[in-house]
């Protein structure tokens, strides 16, 4: 019921828009002949009245103006002034429609009108449809205009590029060769067929063309979509090789990845399948218009109204028209898939960091004194599983804490929170006293270093590896850091010292790694920097017995804290997991 009244008044408010239009339109017909104005005021006058009268109609029984009409309603009543000031100022002549009201004008102006705003509302609509799933995109439009607003840099040699492609694009312009050949009083004719082909060549056909670059747009995207989740499955194989093994899952995965494969095949076979269809009508209306074109020429010559030396002059002017327009959509629909894919990038840009990184301390002094203090913790990807429970701890200045437990009990949580890569829900923790994230980011992370179990080498030295995120630092910092680290004598022993690169070769990469965790260990080698505060994640519980404090976690919170003796001492969990990797070292293999 409530469906038909809202067509009942659209309806009528069609037919009174219509109405009143039709009116106005008429009355500046009238106005004309009785010479009230001059012709081109009288038009603009009554472009503006129309605009009024038509938005106020729209605006009355409908309630509201969308951006669809609005654009349809504008486009309507200006379009005949606007086409008039442009032939009076290009060929010093007035059309048909400048003279007098004529309902072939007035349908000319709303045919054209509607499809021009049709065509921006499907190509750039205002609502997204096809959004409105799971995640909102952002509008073609806006997507289009960030585009241009990222190219700022070179606008002035894009507005020097534009400035000389209209000057050739006018000094080839067949309409002024042939302005300048047979003289004006031949263009008129030559517009007149002009309109007419462009009737046939501008409205149906483009209308088609959008709705098909809109729907192979559309698919595009899918296919990239469709693409991104082949590349992450393929990804998620070859990163986790060692599970996939374990799991046995190697025909799994490779049906997982061979159905994806299958979707963007469909999907391609599809975009294909629309681009024939498309081919296919575009070269019948392209005939079409051509049988269309010659029968009106020869209407014309027959009547007199036109040679045959004009009708000649227009077909091949018209070719030319034709191929620009052709070349014109084909840019638009490469537009329209790369407003897709920057769409993805801008995804990517815009994505807000959840770790808030406005924090502005930088103190000259930090004497390294970490609590964690009722920290409540759930990554954000599974906030049903609290990691991190009432998570209490203090890791003091010049001491070295070792944070124990079976594995999936938050130890690699606790670091990942003392790098800010996440924030707690509930609790803080502090530096010096002062909450984490009141410090500069960068600052932060110069202050906290990670050595990790196992060390990722990027490509370059191993010169550059040492000094990785310290563009300043000098190599005698560098040697400093590899004595140190007792890699020093190990690495001078090679061909290129610390400029040999390749580190990835298996024989090095492994002699490194073994050269710098087994003798001797790497707690060994921080140690011997009596300033610091040091949290070390021990799987092998022999390195860390000589730890000022170790930390047994439990159920996301501390469960014992003591040095090695005392916690032997309490026969506790501790005293538990040393025996049992007591026991796993010394099974025979
Ligand atoms: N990025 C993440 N997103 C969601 N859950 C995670 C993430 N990282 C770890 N977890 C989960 O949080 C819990 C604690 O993990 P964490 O890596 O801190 O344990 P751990 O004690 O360091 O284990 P291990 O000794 O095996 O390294 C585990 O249940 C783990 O599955």
């Amino acid at each position: 019921m409530a469906v038909k009244t809202a067509t009942m008044h659209k309806v009528a408010a069609f037919i009174l828009g219509l109405c009143v239009d039709l009116s106005l339109f008429y009355a500046s017909g009238f106005a004309v002949t009785h010479s009230v104005f001059g012709n081109l005021a009288r038009l603009w006058v009554s472009a503006a009245l129309r605009w009024l009268a038509l938005s106020a109609v729209s605006l009355l029984t409908l309630g509201e103006l969308k951006p669809l009409l609005t654009r349809f309603i504008t486009a309507h009543s200006l379009l005949p002034a606007v086409f008039e000031t442009g032939s009076k100022a290009l060929y010093t002549e007035e059309s048909q429609c400048g003279q007098v009201a004529d309902a072939r004008c007035w349908m000319m102006a709303a045919g054209a009108s509607l499809a021009a705003a049709l065509f921006w509302e499907i190509t750039a609509p205002d609502s997204d449809e096809a959004a409105t799933g799971k995640e909102k995109k952002q509008k073609a439009r806006v997507l289009f205009m960030r585009v241009l607003y990222m190219l700022k840099p070179h606008y002035l040699l894009l507005l020097g590029g534009l400035v000389f492609l209209s000057l050739a694009v006018i000094c080839n312009s067949p309409l002024m060769s042939l302005e300048v050949v047979l003289g004006s009083f031949v263009t008129i004719r030559i517009i007149h067929l002009f309109h007419l082909s462009s009737v046939f060549l501008l409205q149906p056909h483009p209308g088609r063309l959008t709705m098909v670059l809109y729907l192979t747009f559309l698919l595009s995207l899918a296919m990239q979509d469709s693409m991104a989740l082949a590349n992450e499955a393929a990804n998620e194989v070859v990163s986790g090789i060692r599970v996939v093994q374990s799991f046995n899952t190697k025909t799994h995965e490779a049906c997982r990845y061979d159905n994806r494969l299958m979707d963007i095949h469909k999907l391609k076979t599809r975009r294909d399948t629309v681009r024939a269809i498309y081919l296919l009508v575009r070269r019948l209306t392209g005939l079409g218009m051509q049988v269309i074109m010659l029968y009106y020429g020869k209407l014309f010559i027959q009547r007199g109204q036109m040679t045959t030396g004009n009708l000649v002059s227009f077909i091949l002017y018209q070719s030319d028209l034709g191929d620009n327009i052709r070349t014109l959509t084909y840019v638009f629909g490469d537009m329209l898939n790369s407003v897709g894919a920057a769409g993805k990038v801008f995804e990517y840009l815009d994505r807000k960091p959840q770790v808030s990184t406005d924090g502005e301390r930088k103190p000259d002094q930090l004497t390294g004194h970490v609590s964690f203090r009722s920290i409540n913790f759930a990554y954000p990807t599974n906030l049903n599983k609290t990691v991190l429970q009432d998570f209490t701890l203090e890791l003091k200045p010049g001491q070295m804490t070792a944070l124990v437990g079976s594995s999936g009990e938050g130890k690699s949580t606790c670091v990942s929170l003392l790098e800010r890569f996440y924030e707690p829900q509930d609790g803080e923790i502090l530096l010096d006293g002062i909450p984490l994230e009141s410090y500069d980011h960068s600052f932060l992370h110069k202050k906290i270093a990670v050595v990790s179990q196992e060390p990722v080498l990027f490509s370059g030295s191993i010169k550059d590896n040492i000094a990785y995120g310290l563009p300043d630092c000098s190599l005698d910092e560098i040697q400093e850091a590899a004595r140190k680290a007792n890699a020093h004598d190990f690495i001078r022993q090679l061909d290129k010292g610390y400029d040999t690169g390749k580190l990835f070769t298996p024989p090095q990469a492994g002699l490194l790694s073994c050269m710098q965790t087994e003798k001797p260990p790497v707690q060994q080698a921080l140690a011997k920097c009596p300033n610091q505060t040091l949290l070390v994640i021990a799987h092998r519980l022999k390195t860390i017995e000589k730890a000022d404090q170790i930390v047994v976690i439990s159920g996301g919170k501390v469960g014992e804290q003591g040095t090695h003796q005392e916690l032997m001492d309490m026969k506790g969990s501790y005293y538990k997991l040393r025996m049992e990797h007591f026991t796993e070292e010394n099974s025979p293999q």
